[in-house]
């Protein structure tokens, strides 16, 4: 085995060599000191430990001056290579089992090193080829290896595409174009390995939810839609609806929506554009200051409103936050579905497509606490429609598109009383559920049908809030609303707090891959670097050399038929350990087998801190 030098560490390693024939002990009955020498004999604890507690407090064994200490950590610096100072040392000594080659064919399991190997069918195909008999049975043979360590039988770096002359760089420089691929979001998590359980790492569903989110906010806008290039700090502009065919107006107004970032902190929002908007009165932005203080989690946040020429024509925007793959209520719940084939026949989809009563009241109850906000705050909301509600994650509604209509019906407001205006916000909102239960836009058309199919498939409870909410009366109010359904709301709540359980819990395994990230990040700057790959001294030695036995041990052990061992739990395990610096030891073993080392948890965490260093 190549020299190592000492770490700087304070380490309890315990070097065990192979023994040769000059290291043999002598017969123990020979060597073995008589009872009345015992107290000549070496201190184990100096052995193991360096240092023995008890030397000044009458331990009987015998106690050499410090610098004589003959253990990996205590040798000087450019003391001679370790190898020939700790062949002196004998391995019963350290009561550690001398480590006896088992076989010619060298085998990387640290874990099984009594196991006899037993040749697979693959790995004896594998050994036929030169090439890939070196991959995982052991690095015994440098001369199938470059100077710098790497199995390249091209003698180039293995990430050094062919036209990249190796003797031209000392590292790669990838292309300076990135390009962004789509994200495999199954990519780490199928198939999961046997030993592997989800909790150590967030939840599939999530993390796909998540990455499309992302991947959504993150596409490119289609050329040539002739949008400006900026709109009053706002750029790349991205229509988040079909800009041609049929489209439906916003009172007297065509409204389009953009998504678009904000230059000064980056962030992308949606701006709604109110096309052929002439302001004749800045007091109409009057509300847009009480909405964009007024937050609650079902209300998209209004941040500001400009007017703006940069569409070539008088234009309103009203910038809300945006909710990447957000869906409107109506295009979620009430667009009419192709017909199915039912019973051999061709049939529109009826009850299967109602809404559950159970989502249906977490819907009411999130509707109902937004508008009691928006009421209380002296305000109405305007927009109780199913098109300007969005779904922004399961089963979380938001109202969107709040202030707009405040902005646009500025001068008749001024003459209505606001009580009128939440009256039928809540008119609006009975209209809402109507046609939710109904599956149907203007559901309420045929009251009697739609109260007929909210009897057979909800209960009475429902029934009594929709009719609360239409049947005018000057005297209702949400506050009201809520008192009557109560319980509902309490069971809102509850899984409201289910859902942030469950979300915390997400968030502690993403926790734990950050401290392995930031652990597997150290040891992949430490190992192999290519600029010190002439140099043995860097990773053969010291602390450096602790730690690529430590990678073998995490990561390229083998089972007894020479498979690789992809063993996920072992891999978190061995991590966790070794980032809380647990005093447990496990047996290193060199690539060569001449040698293993016991070293704890700890030191393999002081050696990595050191080298980092
Ligand atoms: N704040 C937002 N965040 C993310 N997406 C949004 C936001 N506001 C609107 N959208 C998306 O923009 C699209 C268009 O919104 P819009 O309000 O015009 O809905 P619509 O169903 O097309 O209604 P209308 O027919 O009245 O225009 C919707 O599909 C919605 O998902």
């Amino acid at each position: 085995m190549a020299l190592f030098l000492r770490p700087s560490s304070t380490s309890s390693a315990v070097k065990i060599v192979s023994p040769s024939k000059s290291d043999d002990p002598k017969p123990l009955s020979k060597q073995s000191p008589s009872k009345k020498d015992q107290p000549q004999r070496q201190c184990r604890n100096i052995l193991i430990y360096g240092s023995c507690k008890f030397q000044d407090k009458g331990c009987i064994y015998y106690h050499p001056p410090v610098r004589s200490i003959l253990s990996y950590h205590q040798v000087p610096p450019q003391s001679p290579p370790i190898t020939e100072a700790m062949s002196s040392l004998p391995a019963q000594s350290v009561n550690a089992p001398v480590f006896v080659p088992k076989s010619s064919t060298p085998i990387l399991s640290a874990a099984t090193p009594s196991v006899q190997p037993v040749e697979s069918p693959v790995a004896a195909s594998n050994r036929t080829s030169p090439s890939r008999s070196n991959v995982y049975t052991g690095w015994t043979n440098p001369a199938e290896y470059d100077e710098d360590g790497y199995d390249d039988p091209h003698g180039q770096h293995p990430f050094i595409p062919p036209e990249y002359p190796s003797s031209n760089m000392d590292y790669f420089q990838p292309p300076s174009a990135f390009i962004r691929q789509p994200t495999n979001y199954h990519l780490y998590s199928n198939p999961i390995p046997e030993a592997f359980t989800y909790n150590h790492f967030i939840s599939d569903t999530i993390r796909e939810e998540l990455q499309k989110r992302s991947e959504t906010i993150h596409t490119a806008p289609a050329p040539g839609l002739g949008l400006p290039d900026e709109v009053q700090g706002y750029h790349t502009l991205v229509p988040l609806e079909a800009i041609a065919g049929d489209r439906r107006k916003l009172g007297n107004w065509y409204s389009s929506v953009y998504r678009a970032v904000n230059s000064s902190d980056g962030i992308t929002y949606t701006l709604r554009r109110v096309e052929g908007y002439r302001l004749m009165n800045p007091a109409a932005f009057g509300p847009v200051e009480a909405w964009a203080r007024l937050k609650h989690p079902n209300i998209v946040q209004v941040r500001e409103a400009f007017t703006s020429q940069a569409f070539n024509d008088n234009s309103l925007v009203v910038v809300y936050d945006y909710h990447p793959n957000a869906e409107t209520l109506s295009n979620l719940h009430l667009k009419s579905r192709p017909p199915t084939f039912q019973n051999g026949r061709l049939q529109q989809s009826k009850d299967s497509s109602l809404l559950s009563e159970h989502t249906l009241w977490s819907y009411i109850v999130q509707l109902a606490s937004a508008i009691q906000t928006v009421h209380d705050a002296g305000l109405a909301v305007r927009v109780v429609d199913p098109t300007k509600i969005l779904v922004t994650s399961k089963n979380r509604v938001r109202i969107s598109s709040c202030c707009l209509v405040d902005i646009l019906t500025y001068e008749s407001r001024q003459s209505q009383d606001i009580n009128i205006l939440q009256q039928e916000d809540l008119a609006f909102f009975g209209k809402l559920i109507f046609e939710l239960c109904c599956g149907q836009v203007n559901a309420m058309a045929n009251l009697s049908k739609a109260l007929q199919t909210i009897d057979k498939n909800y209960s009475p409870d429902v029934k009594n809030v929709v009719m609360y909410l239409v049947k005018p009366s000057p005297h209702k109010s949400i506050r009201q609303l809520l008192d009557m359904m109560g319980s509902r709301v309490l069971l809102e709540m509850r899984e409201t707090q289910n859902a942030v359980d469950r979300l915390e819990a997400e968030l502690m395994s993403e926790l734990e891959n950050g401290r392995f990230v930031r652990l597997l990040t150290k040891m992949g700057f430490i190992n192999e670097r290519p600029e010190f790959g002439k140099s043995h001294r860097w990773s053969d030695t010291g602390d450096r050399y602790i730690i690529k036995l430590f990678r073998d041990y995490v990561f390229h052990q083998v089972d007894e038929n020479l498979d690789p061992v992809v063993n996920l739990t072992h891999v978190v395990t061995c991590l966790n350990k070794l980032d809380a610096g647990s005093d447990e030891r496990m047996m290193l073993m060199a690539r060569d087998e001449q040698s293993c080392l016991v070293v704890s948890y700890k030191d393999v965490k002081a050696c990595i801190e050191n080298a980092y260093r």
